[in-house]
């Protein structure tokens, strides 16, 4: 098959910080707040993504979102600044520690009070959620957590999403492992991560209730609607 394979340069990784989206002052902070993190700056998604979610709280009509993973609450102040009147953002996070810088971000772009952090493990919060607000309340969830706990969340996301209502689940192509499985030279973490990666994958291309793509957008996008 012929491909249009792009290498991305840094002077094409610049074109696009220049066209393919409009910035925010508060986005660009907490981007270059991440940067001072070394690699871990790599967790945050990609600028044009966090366009790409805000896009889709206007295509939804979303007014409640709930996210897995807030890290330095980049697409949660992203998905915030989109949210209408009245709309709110739950987030998940583990550590207390982002949240807590997270927060200084969204109060420095006037959304603090769009956004619910709920701090601990999410396997659990989810399904407090279930429990207190019930399945379908949610228009869009944006799965970006530990890997290993994708299958889980995307079960319980699945629970939570209304009919039509999409998930996001970032990663999914885990730097091409779901194909070449892990390399000698990576990182432990990195052969449960594609194990679950994979596994969620099959599971969501098998799905006949799911409509679904997988972006190989950066690290890859799955989209996955609600039918
Ligand atoms: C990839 S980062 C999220 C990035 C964020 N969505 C963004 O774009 O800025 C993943 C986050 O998942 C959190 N995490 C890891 N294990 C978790 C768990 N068991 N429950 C909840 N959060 C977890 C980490 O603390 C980290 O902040």
């Amino acid at each position: 098959m012929i491909r249009i394979n792009i290498p991305m340069t840094d002077d094409i990784e610049k074109y696009i910080d220049r066209v393919a989206y409009r910035d925010h002052p508060a986005l660009a902070a907490c981007r270059n707040e991440a940067q001072t993190r070394g690699q871990m700056a790599m967790m945050q998604v990609a600028p044009e993504q966090a366009a790409f979610l805000q896009m889709l709280i206007g295509l939804l009509s979303a007014r409640r979102v709930l996210e897995i993973g807030t890290f330095t609450g980049y697409s949660a102040l992203a998905m915030a600044l989109s949210l209408p009147e009245g709309g709110k953002l739950i987030t998940l996070d583990i550590s207390e520690e982002y949240v807590g810088l997270a927060r200084t971000f969204w109060q420095q772009a006037n959304v603090a009070d769009r956004i619910e952090a709920i701090i601990g493990d999410a396997a659990k919060s989810l399904d407090d959620l279930i429990r207190l607000r019930g399945e379908g309340s949610f228009d869009l969830i944006v799965i970006d957590a530990d890997k290993p706990g994708y299958p889980a969340y995307y079960e319980k996301a699945l629970r939570l999403v209304r009919s039509g209502g999409v998930i996001v689940v970032d990663d999914t192509l885990i730097h091409g492992r779901v194909v070449t499985g892990p390399l000698a030279t990576d990182p432990d973490y990195v052969g449960p991560a594609t194990d679950a990666v994979r596994a969620l994958n099959e599971m969501i291309h098998a799905q006949a209730s799911v409509e679904m793509v997988l972006m190989p957008w950066r690290d890859g996008l799955t989209l996955v609607r609600k039918l």
